[in-house]
Order: C-alpha cells, then sequence, then structure tokens
C-alpha cells in the first residue's frame, strides 16, 4: 500500500474544484488535507455539495498554510487568477496541476486570447495535460496544465489522423456545469431550458488550444454550442484528410492509437454524453462518409474527463501511482 499523499484543492467551491474533491476523498493514495474557496470560507463543502459527501471544511487560501499541509494541489481557479496561486505553490515545493487555461498556451498565443501573462516564466516547464498524448512528460513534471473540455474531447476525437488533416469544422455542444457555477443571463434555466445555441461562433479561446496542439497551419473551425443539460460535452467533427482513408483503414489506425488507453472507448456507433455520464471516460468513434471525409465523435463528462476526473488521472502519473487509481 503506498503511503498517503496529501492534496490541497484550491478554488473547491467551485464546480471542478468540489468533483476534485469528492475524487481526492474517495482515492486509495491521496488525502484531502486542505479545501480553499473565496466566498464560502468557513462553510462545510458538503452544505455546498451534499451529493459528494465530503465534510471538509473551506478555508482562505494561504500558500504557506497549504504548503505546511499538503505535497500536492489541485487549482480550479479561473484563468488570470490561477497562475498567481501555481506559482506561489510551485515556489513552495508542491507538484501542480491546474485546470484553468493559464499554463496551457505558449506565451504568444496566450497573450492574443487572454492577455498579459502574470507569471510567464512558468509556461514553458508546464505539461498540457492530456495523458493519452503526453504521458511521460506528464510522469516528469511538476506544473501540469489540464486542457480545456472542448479540446480534450476534440483532440481525443482527431489525434489519430493529425498528421492527414487538412481541414476540420468542429460542432461542439456542452453541458451548462462547463460555464462554472456562477449564473449568467446565457446560462439562466429559461435561457437554456428547450434551446440549443451555438455561442462565441466568430471566435472562442478553446481554438487557440485546438491550433496549438494540432498546428497553426491547419484550418479548423470551431463552434461550440450549450445544450439543456447538466454535464456532458460531445465534439462532432467532419474533416478533410489530404489523402482518403478507408473505413478498414481508419478502424485499424484508432485501434492501433487507443487500444491500450484506459479511459478511451472505442465505440461501434457514434457515442452520446450519457454513455460517460459521470465518468472518466472518452467514447470516441471515427467513419467516413461518402464523399471520403471523416466523422469523429468525441464524447465526455466535462466535469470528469474535462475537468476534475484527467486533473486526478495527470496526478496519478506524476506521483508514480497507477494511472486509473480514484477513477475507475
Ligand atoms: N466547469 C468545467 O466543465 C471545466 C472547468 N475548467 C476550468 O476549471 C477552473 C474552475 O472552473 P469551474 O469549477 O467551472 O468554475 P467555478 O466558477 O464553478 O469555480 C471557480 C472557483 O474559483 C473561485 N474563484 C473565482 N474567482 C476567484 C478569484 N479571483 N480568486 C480566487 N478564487 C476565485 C470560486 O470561488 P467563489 O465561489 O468565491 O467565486 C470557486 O471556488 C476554470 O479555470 C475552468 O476554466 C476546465 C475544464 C472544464
Ligand atoms: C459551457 C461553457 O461555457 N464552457 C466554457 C468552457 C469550459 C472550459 O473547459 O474551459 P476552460 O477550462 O478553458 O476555462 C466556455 O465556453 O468558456
Amino acid at each position: 500500500m503506498a503511503e498517503p499523499v496529501r492534496c490541497a484543492v484550491v478554488g473547491a467551491s467551485g464546480f471542478a474544484g468540489a468533483l476534485c474533491c469528492a475524487i481526492v476523498e474517495r482515492h486509495p493514495t491521496l488525502e484531502l488535507t486542505v479545501a480553499c474557496a473565496r466566498s464560502d470560507v468557513g462553510r462545510r463543502l458538503d452544505d455546498l455539495y451534499p451529493r459528494y459527501g465530503v465534510s471538509a471544511e473551506l478555508v482562505a487560501f494561504d500558500p504557506d498554510g497549504v504548503a505546511e499541509r499538503a505535497d500536492v494541489a489541485l487549482v480550479a481557479l479561473p484563468h488570470g487568477a490561477s497562475a498567481a496561486v501555481v506559482a506561489a505553490l510551485i515556489e513552495r515545493g508542491l507538484k501542480v496541476v491546474d485546470l484553468s487555461a493559464d499554463f496551457r498556451l505558449e506565451l504568444d498565443r496566450y497573450r492574443r486570447w487572454y492577455g498579459e501573462h502574470p507569471h510567464p516564466e512558468l509556461i514553458e516547464e508546464a505539461v498540457y495535460g492530456l495523458p493519452e498524448v503526453y504521458r511521460e512528460e506528464i510522469r516528469g513534471a511538476r506544473l501540469v496544465a489540464a486542457p480545456g473540455c472542448y479540446p480534450t474531447a476534440t483532440l481525443l476525437a482527431l489525434w489519430p489522423l493529425r498528421e492527414r488533416l487538412r481541414s476540420v469544422f468542429v460542432d461542439a455542444k456542452s453541458g451548462v456545469s462547463g460555464a462554472g457555477r456562477e449564473p449568467t443571463a446565457a446560462t439562466h434555466f429559461v435561457a437554456v431550458a428547450e434551446n440549443v445555441k451555438p455561442y462565441k461562433v466568430e471566435g472562442h479561446r478553446h481554438s487557440a488550444e485546438l491550433e496549438e496542439q494540432l498546428g497553426p497551419q491547419l484550418a479548423i473551425t470551431f463552434v461550440p454550442h450549450l445544450v439543456p443539460v447538466d454535464q456532458g460535452l460531445i465534439a462532432s467533427c467532419y474533416a478533410e484528410l489530404a489523402e482518403p482513408i478507408s473505413a478498414e483503414e481508419l478502424s485499424a489506425l484508432y485501434q492501433r492509437s487507443y487500444a491500450a488507453e484506459p479511459f478511451v472507448e472505442l465505440a461501434r456507433s457514434a457515442p452520446g454524453t450519457r454513455d460517460v455520464h459521470e465518468t472518466n471516460r472518452c467514447r470516441v468513434y471515427a467513419t467516413t462518409d461518402a464523399h471520403g471525409r471523416v466523422i469523429a465523435f468525441g464524447a465526455i463528462d466535462n466535469l470528469w474527463k474535462g475537468a476534475a476526473g484527467q486533473a486526478v488521472q495527470c496526478l496519478n502519473l506524476m506521483l508514480g501511482l497507477p494511472e486509473t487509481s480514484g477513477l475507475a
């Protein structure tokens, strides 16, 4: 039995942070020793999220206090607010998985989409936390930037084809928990119920992440939609390839790419989000159409494989634990 590893969660009152706490609490090796929040300091997490049954009291973030009580941290703050917290914890010797966008992009691309970076000195060493692609790099990292939810589903749907892609249309749909805990006019029940609505059609910041991972030369059109579900996200990708591919070759390529992956499930038909609800799995399906295009799908639970689950998957790798610990 491995020694317990003390884990802090920062942003524990948010949707992703609360699920991080729940996964850590049930994890066989990690021990939840600090849960930090802002507005809800002094409250118990199970008062905010009874379904997770985590009784930890929420405390204010103090880097020295966290460093005394934890060896590793999951930071689930909004982009912009995250970088300073991550830097303070790294400076104090913790291993950190950051769930925000602050360390996912190279500096120029970050500046174009998010503005000035508060801690550019850490960008270089941060590893993009998609284990199916960067497993070895994640094992040796002290800072991992967990991918966004849309890029996770899109990249897993397309990765086996990446060298053959000429252009891609990504039609992606997310449940409302992807927008975080703070309600807005766009996420109000009345705006979301009985509705499917595209948003940020002229440019969503996740297209930067897709460009960074798949290469700036690739023409990608990415259009997110908000759909009336709580947790669930699907990326439907329509791809033109440089050379046509047969259905048999496509199927063999995906089998080769993902046969050994614990959290990628190759579906035999197009997946739905219900198939992955409350799991860390991504269900992938790829097929060809009558025009020689490929249609590839990636379905995830945005709070699990799109956020908290994937962050713990990365932490498991960073700590040399079985990758599926606490997640299976
Ligand atoms: N929701 C999702 O599906 C996904 C989320 N992510 C990323 O994970 C991170 C957390 O997302 P999510 O849980 O949805 O967000 P929430 O808005 O639900 O939670 C954010 C958390 O951060 C705290 N917080 C907000 N602003 C500040 C600040 N300026 N300083 C300190 N604390 C602050 C909040 O506290 P308070 O309650 O007091 O505001 C809350 O604890 C984000 O970076 C998000 O982009 C990544 C992938 C998917
Ligand atoms: C439905 C919804 O609003 N989704 C969020 C994406 C959530 C996420 O994964 O994004 P980051 O981790 O990059 O913040 C959005 O479109 O901004």
